[in-house]
């Protein structure tokens, strides 16, 4: 199907809010390098890959509950009230040795886990989620509010702002259209 240059640019926008808790050890903010949380709101921009005429019936591109509600699960039961750390992170070994069942619930990043590396994987694993629910919808961006200060907004691929991980991407979960937030 030919889409018509004619048709307005029209996205669904969803937010959502989460809290979370984070440390970033790599020397961008010492003040930072202490465990400390944040309640974030993470929006999200999606548009039909098949853009059309609103049919005169259901006038919907997709429904909304249709086109969010995978998303809101991952976020609402899996990214909210979890701990994000980086892989280098020694608080992981000691989770893992201390406290195994709560180390399952840490969101394990390649370094600091940072607004912009976090919008970035976000954004990852929203599109695999969209590709594996059947590609109508692609997601134009994403925008990771971390404090009401300090935003960050990402719009189209975050695959070339992504750090290289080295593995392939079946073994990264930020690329993997599933509830996991750890390679460990
Ligand atoms: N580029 C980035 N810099 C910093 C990040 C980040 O994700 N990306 N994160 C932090 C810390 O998480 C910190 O908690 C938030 O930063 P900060 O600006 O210090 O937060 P405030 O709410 O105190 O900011 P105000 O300007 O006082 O509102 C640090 N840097």
């Amino acid at each position: 199907m030919t889409s018509n240059p004619n048709l307005p640019e029209t996205e669904l926008v969803f937010t959502r809010r989460f809290s979370m808790g984070h440390r970033l050890i790599s020397g961008s903010s010492e003040r930072c390098a202490m465990v400390h949380g944040h309640n974030e709101y993470v929006t999200i921009r999606l548009k039909a890959m098949q853009p059309a005429r609103l049919d005169g019936q259901q006038n919907v591109i997709v429904p909304f509950a249709e086109a969010k509600t995978r998303w809101h699960n991952f976020i609402d039961n899996i990214v909210d009230h979890a701990l994000q750390l980086s892989e280098q992170d020694p608080l992981l070994n000691w989770f893992q040795t201390n406290e195994p069942e709560r180390a399952k619930r840490i969101i394990v990043t390649p370094g600091d886990p940072t607004t912009e590396l976090m919008a970035a994987l976000l954004l990852a694993k929203l599109n695999a989620f969209l590709a594996a629910d059947g590609g109508k919808l692609c997601a134009l961006g994403i925008e990771l509010q971390e404090t009401p200060t300090n935003t960050v907004r990402l719009d189209g691929s975050p695959d070339a702002f992504l750090p290289t991980s080295g593995r392939p991407a079946a073994q990264c979960w930020w690329h993997r259209a599933d509830l996991t937030i750890s390679d460990l």
